[in-house]
């Protein structure tokens, strides 16, 4: 597959309007969700922690621009942002992704943690993963997540959008909503968009509590989702990986299994909690955590995000923000890391230079 990106800034005006996109092909047109006033919380695996539900306004409501603005996520309705990709089943998508290569992740249990494969190629042999990327044509994939049966590896799609893909995909593309999502850009200051990611998944799978170093639009196309969020204010309470280690920016946490005594930290945290339906929105800040399910009985779970580089910095302003300080922890644990050139000697310099000291 080609890796040039899609170009993420069509000529707006130009674009074919949704009703036309869709117009042109053999399936239904996508109906909008039925609207809801209440999410329901009650979906999903049982954790812990007390939860907050996460605002859900519609698109155009002051009060959404800003929570946005503010770095706080929000649930946005109605904003038709990917209107042009409700008709994405799976059959659509075997005729029109075209005929690149897309990552299946297959994992032995529900969870998809994520890992660095630049960083587990340095971190040597003693890494297990429990979790394998096979590299394959659509199709394979369609034919795989179909005949799968209970005892088999759990299946997830995650591939950014390329040019590689069909011309009627390019053309659902082109009219989403880029009227909307870039004026969000431009008044939130953020960065260019990096990439859109298309995640395809089974019911009950799980992607664990992780946090990003860039804004995202994540969207809904099919099936349900339970997002869990922690603002970047419990960074220590969710014990991150080091940044040199595969799982950079991964919880060393199970919220299914959680180890109190190991993480104390752990027992105090409180979620922000929405589900996310086909046609819904999620804004999820940078740095924020967020845990992921796709909920069980909604079918294949679909979606696609916007992910955005973080603006330029600006004036510094004290006291700094809870994320701004996790900038600054996650660099100077680079700098020191590279400095030593081994990660095994990050551990006691670290040591020494707080313990009987700062501690
Ligand atoms: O949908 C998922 O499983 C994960 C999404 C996610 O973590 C993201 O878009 O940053
Ligand atoms: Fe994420």
């Amino acid at each position: 597959m080609a890796d040039k990106k899609v170009n993420p800034k069509p000529k707006v005006n130009e674009n074919p309007t949704p009703m036309s996109a869709k117009s042109e092909r053999n399936e239904p047109a996508a109906s909008q969700p039925p609207k809801r006033i209440e999410p329901a919380l009650t979906a999903g695996r049982k954790r812990f922690f007390p939860t907050e539900a996460i605002p859900r306004l519609h698109y155009n409501d002051p009060k959404a621009n800003e929570l946005i603005s503010q770095e706080r996520p929000v649930v946005l309705t109605e904003s038709n942002l990917v209107t042009t990709a409700m008709g994405w089943s799976l059959d659509f998508l075997k005729i029109n992704l075209g005929e690149g290569y897309f990552s299946v992740y297959f994992s032995d249990t529900d969870k998809f943690r994520y890992f660095d494969e630049k960083k587990r190629k340095d971190f040597g042999d003693d890494f297990l993963v429990g979790l394998e990327r096979k590299d394959m044509k659509f199709p394979e994939f369609v034919e795989l997540i179909r005949n799968w049966k209970e005892g088999d590896k759990r299946i997830y799609l995650q591939q950014a959008l390329t040019d590689g893909v069909g011309k009627r995909i390019v053309i659902d593309f082109l009219g989403f909503n880029w009227n909307w999502i870039n004026d969000q850009q431009k008044r939130n200051n953020w960065g260019q968009l990096t990439s859109n990611l298309l995640f395809i998944g089974q019911e009950g799978n799980i992607t664990p509590v992780h946090y990003d170093e860039q804004q995202n639009f994540f969207a809904q196309i099919s099936g349900k989702k339970k997002c869990t969020l922690f603002p970047p204010e419990n960074f220590d309470s969710f014990y991150p990986y080091p940044v040199h280690h595969p799982h950079d920016r991964q919880s060393q946490v199970d919220l299914d299994n959680p180890d109190f005594e190991k993480f104390p930290k752990l027992s105090s945290i409180k979620g922000h909690e929405a589900i996310v339906e086909p046609g819904d929105v999620l804004y999820i800040p940078m740095y924020w955590w967020h845990e992921i399910e796709s909920l069980a009985d909604s079918g294949i779970a679909t979606s696609i995000n916007f992910w955005y580089k973080a603006g330029p910095t600006g004036k510094i302003e004290y006291p700094l923000k809870a994320h701004q300080k996790v900038a600054m922890m996650r660099n100077i644990e680079k700098m020191i890391t590279e400095a030593l050139n081994n990660y095994e000697e990050v551990t006691p310099f670290m040591q020494s230079m707080v313990l009987g000291r700062y501690s």
